[in-house]
């Protein structure tokens, strides 16, 4: 197991496939993008289903998420899912995604294996989502949500993050929209984790502003706490239910105790939380012929050491050098 000196046991990975994206969010890209990972540098298929099977088998990883930079860029996706699919114990599998691309592949992720999809999608207009994306494609996002729920990949989650003076006013008609869909919307309160290192406390939407918006317009009950469990999202029915939604406030309620996760980011590191300073290189153990204990010794030693939490109310916070696209968000 991956247990660390808190008495928390990590079974859920997140998989970075790569740090790459199409789209340039102001919270998390500079508009010409990164310096991206070198080929040599990244995973293999081959190697990302060998480190799964070994958290899943031998460390007792139960659920497998794939995020980015944004997976669907990485031209072995479908393959990679099917694989870690055939694992025994089978993990649940998840994809994080700004769904441009779903359109094409949902279908083909759900014969794979894939469980369900997260969409990131911050805004209903598309003036504005070419403003805070900088790339003009809001209708591919809008069509690869409905290929994921068409093809069965549910619940469908929807993450917004809103932004002073752009899209914070939209919360109430983002939650009308998802409502009508059947996805499941979750607002998340935005980071220090942009490559830009432009992040300030006073400048960001909080889950009280966020809740204080949508009860202009809804009635939100709180869902009872022991049903949340380690789940980065607090959640409320809407007008009685069954829908939900949920605010994911990583800033101003953040739920570091139960956390459960441990990741692995597109160039083979383990983080053992997003905020971390320090990585275990996995990819050098791979790459140097060790054996699957070995590896799983050196996951499991680097998990022991993972903090108590974020550490963002310290004074002395830094934030980490690798922006949330490099560490897979
Ligand atoms: N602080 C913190 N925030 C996280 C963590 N994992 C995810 N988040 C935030 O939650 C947002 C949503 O993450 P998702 O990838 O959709 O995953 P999730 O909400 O954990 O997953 P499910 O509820 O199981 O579908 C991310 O964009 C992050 O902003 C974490 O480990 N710590
Ligand atoms: C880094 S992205 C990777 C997967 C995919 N590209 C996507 O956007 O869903 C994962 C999630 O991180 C969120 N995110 C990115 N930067 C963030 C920040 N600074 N603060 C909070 N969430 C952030 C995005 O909104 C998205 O929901
Ligand atoms: S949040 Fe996701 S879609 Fe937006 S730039 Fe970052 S990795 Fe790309
Ligand atoms: S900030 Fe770190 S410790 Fe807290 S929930 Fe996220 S990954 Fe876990």
């Amino acid at each position: 197991m991956l247990t660390d000196t808190y008495g928390r046991v990590a079974t859920d990975l997140r998989v970075s496939l790569t740090d790459k994206c199409n789209l340039r969010c102001t919270y998390c890209m500079p508009e010409e993008g990164l310096q991206w990972l070198a080929k040599p540098d990244l995973l293999s298929d081959d190697e990302i289903v060998r480190l799964v099977r070994i958290a899943v088998t031998d460390l007792g990883v139960t659920e497998v998420r794939f995020t980015g930079g944004e997976p669907l860029l990485r031209p072995g996706l479908v393959s990679i899912v099917e694989r870690c699919a055939a694992l025994e114990p089978r993990p649940r599998m998840s994809l994080t995604t700004n769904g441009i691309g779903l359109k094409r592949t949902a279908a083909a992720l759900k014969s794979a294996g894939l469980d369900r999809v997260n969409v990131s999608l911050d805004t209903l207009r598309p003036d504005v989502f070419k403003t805070l994306t900088r790339r003009d494609r809001h209708q591919d996002v809008l069509d690869g949500l409905r290929a994921a729920r068409d093809a069965g990949l549910t619940p469908v989650k929807v993450n917004s993050v809103l932004m002073p003076g752009l899209n914070d006013d939209e919360a109430p008609e983002l939650l009308a929209w998802a409502v009508d869909n059947a996805y499941e919307l979750r607002f998340i309160e935005q980071m220090p984790l942009d490559a830009q290192h432009g992040w300030k406390r006073d400048g960001m939407i909080t889950a009280g502003d966020i809740l204080a918006s949508l009860r202009t317009r809804f009635t939100l009950t709180a869902e009872d706490e022991d049903t949340r469990g380690s789940a980065p999202a607090e959640r409320w029915t809407v007008d009685g239910g069954p829908h939900r939604v949920g605010v994911i406030a990583s800033v101003t309620r953040p739920f570091c105790r139960a956390c459960d996760r441990t990741r692995l980011t597109a160039d083979g590191q383990v983080r053992t939380c997003l905020f971390a300073r320090e990585e275990t290189d996995l990819r050098a153990a791979l790459r140097s012929d060790a054996p699957d204990e070995e590896i799983a010794r050196i996951w499991r030693l680097a998990m022991w050491g993972k903090k108590a939490g974020s550490g963002l109310d310290d004074p002395s916070f830094l934030q980490p050098d690798r922006p949330m696209s490099a560490i897979g968000g």
